[in-house]
C-alpha cells in the first residue's frame, strides 16, 4: 500500500500497521472510556482554555477531514492546567463523523458511539514547533468533544457555512475571526489518558482530554458534514464519511476523571 492511507477497506485502519507499525503500540488512540473504571483524581485541575478568535486563519479539506488552522507563533490561543504542565498552543481543530447517526466518534463511552467528535489539537511550547512536539511523549494535548444529535448548533453553523468552498480534497479558504471556545460544552469535566494521534503517523505523543458533556448538532447539520468529499476535483466523487478509527487496546493504561 502506498502511503495513501485512508478509511476504505483497502487503506483503512486495519491496514495502517503495514506502513505505520506503531499502530500496534502500547499507547494508541482512540479508546473505549468505561466511566466505572476511570479513577477520580482530585489532583487534576480544571481546564484553562483561552482562545483568541483573531488567531483563526483558514479552513481546509485535507482529504481525511476538514480542519480550521490557527496562527501559533504567539501564546494567544492556549490550553493550560487540566492534566498538563506548561503552556500548549492551539494549532488546529477538526472532526470525525459517520455515514449515519449511530457511529462516527473515535472515543466511545461504555461502548456508546456518538455521531461525531471534535478534536482541538494543541502543542507543548517547551518544544520549538508543532512538528517537533508531535514526536515527543508530552508533545501534544488534544481536547475531544462529542457531538450528539439535537438542536441546531449556531457556532457549528459558521463552520458549515464554509463547506461550499472546501467540498473537494485540497480545497481551502480563509476563515477569520472564529472563536473555537464557542464549540466547547458548558461543563468541562473530562477524562484523561496517554495516547496517540488517531491517524497516521499515529505518533504516541498525545495527552488526551475527553470532555464528558457533548455539544449538540442537528440532523441537517450532520448531513452537511456528509456532503464533503474525500476525493479531489476531477476524481470519482467519494463522500467524506466514517473517517474515524475504532477504539484500540488500553494495554493497562490508567484513565483518570476530573469529576466524581
Ligand atoms: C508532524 C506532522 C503531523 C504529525 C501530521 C499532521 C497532523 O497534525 N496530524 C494529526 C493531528 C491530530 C490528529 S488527532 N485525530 O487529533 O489525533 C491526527 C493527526
Ligand atoms: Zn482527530
Amino acid at each position: 500500500m502506498s502511503h495513501a492511507w485512508g478509511y476504505a477497506a483497502t487503506n483503512g485502519p486495519d491496514k495502517w500497521a503495514e506502513n505505520f507499525p506503531v499502530a500496534n503500540g502500547p499507547r494508541q488512540s482512540p479508546i473505549d472510556i468505561v466511566p466505572g473504571e476511570a479513577s477520580f483524581d482530585a489532583g487534576l485541575k480544571p481546564l484553562s482554555l483561552k482562545y483568541d478568535p483573531s488567531t483563526s486563519i483558514d479552513i481546509l479539506n485535507n482529504g481525511h477531514s476538514f480542519q480550521v488552522t490557527f496562527t501559533d507563533d504567539t501564546d494567544n490561543s492556549t490550553l493550560k492546567d487540566g492534566p498538563i504542565s506548561g503552556i500548549y498552543r492551539l494549532k488546529q481543530f477538526h472532526f470525525h463523523w459517520g455515514a449515519s447517526d449511530d457511529k462516527g466518534s473515535e472515543h466511545t463511552v461504555a461502548g456508546t458511539k456518538y455521531p461525531a467528535e471534535l478534536h482541538l489539537v494543541h502543542w507543548n511550547t517547551k518544544y520549538p514547533s508543532f512538528g517537533d512536539a508531535a514526536s515527543k511523549p508530552d508533545g501534544l494535548a488534544v481536547v475531544g468533544v462529542f457531538l450528539k444529535i439535537g438542536a441546531e448548533n449556531a457556532s457549528l453553523q459558521k463552520v458549515i457555512d464554509a463547506f461550499g468552498a472546501i467540498k473537494a480534497k485540497g480545497k481551502q479558504t480563509t476563515f477569520p475571526n472564529f472563536d473555537p471556545a464557542a464549540l466547547l460544552p458548558g461543563c468541562l469535566d473530562y477524562w484523561t489518558y496517554d495516547g496517540s494521534l488517531t491517524t497516521p503517523p499515529l505518533l504516541e505523543s498525545v495527552t488526551w482530554i475527553v470532555c464528558k458533556e457533548p455539544i449538540s448538532v442537528s440532523p441537517e447539520q450532520m448531513a452537511k458534514f456528509r456532503s464533503l468529499l474525500f476525493s479531489g476535483d476531477g476524481e470519482a466523487e467519494c463522500c467524506m464519511v466514517d473517517n474515524y478509527r475504532p477504539p484500540q487496546p488500553l494495554k493497562g493504561r490508567p484513565v483518570r476523571a476530573s469529576f466524581k
